[in-house]
């Protein structure tokens, strides 16, 4: 990934879709109750069941991914892969009658910051500390967070200093 990559919005899109396969907030959904009773996979779903999806997992097999645990956002300019529910491979915000309304917004948002960060900072690891160094492992639970939190050093790259003061927010 070089930096005219990120000026480039659809591997910007590509790389958000990326870290959303690989880390979704919430690696088993949330849990819903069976409507019907059901089959899946030779198992028997009671009505009423509470259901979680593992779409962790999902998004890191290797039946239906090349490489999963590589992280790759060209897989996603490769070909056009829905993550808003259309494409079981891969759901970070659910899918059908209960999927995430805010899906797209979700997904410009975090584009939007990455970007901001990337204009405004110059990133680096700290001293001493090589990227393959980096934990990505997440610590298992509902909600996603990494297990070593990461460390990364920020420096200014605009020559306006006045854009990195806080600007009070009334609400
Ligand atoms: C990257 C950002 C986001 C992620 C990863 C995300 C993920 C999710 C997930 C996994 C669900 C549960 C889906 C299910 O139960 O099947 C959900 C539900 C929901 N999300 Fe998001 N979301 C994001 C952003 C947003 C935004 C920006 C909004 C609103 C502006 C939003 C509003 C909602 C609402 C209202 C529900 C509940 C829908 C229901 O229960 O019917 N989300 N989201």
């Amino acid at each position: 990934m070089s930096e005219t990559d990120f000026q480039n919005l659809p591997y910007l899109l590509a790389v958000v879709k990326e870290s959303l396969r690989l880390h979704p907030a919430t690696p088993l959904m949330l849990p819903h109750k069976a409507s019907a009773s059901v089959k899946v996979g030779g198992y028997n779903i009671p009505k009423g069941a509470d259901v979680t999806v593992n779409v962790w997992a999902i998004a890191r097999n290797p039946d239906v991914w090349s490489n999963p645990q590589e992280y790759r956002p060209e897989r996603f300019l490769e070909k056009s892969i829905d993550i808003k529910g259309g494409d079981f491979r891969v759901l970070p915000f659910g899918a059908g009658r209960r999927a995430c309304p805010g899906a797209q917004l979700g997904i410009n948002l975090v584009a939007s910051m990455i970007g901001h960060l990337l204009h405004h900072f110059e990133w680096s690891l700290p001293e001493g500390t090589m990227p393959e160094d980096v934990d990505m492992t997440e610590s298992p639970g509902i909600v996603t967070f990494m297990s070593m939190p990461l460390q990364a050093v920020a420096k200014p790259r605009l020559d306006k200093e006045e854009l990195y003061n806080r600007v009070p927010v009334e609400m």
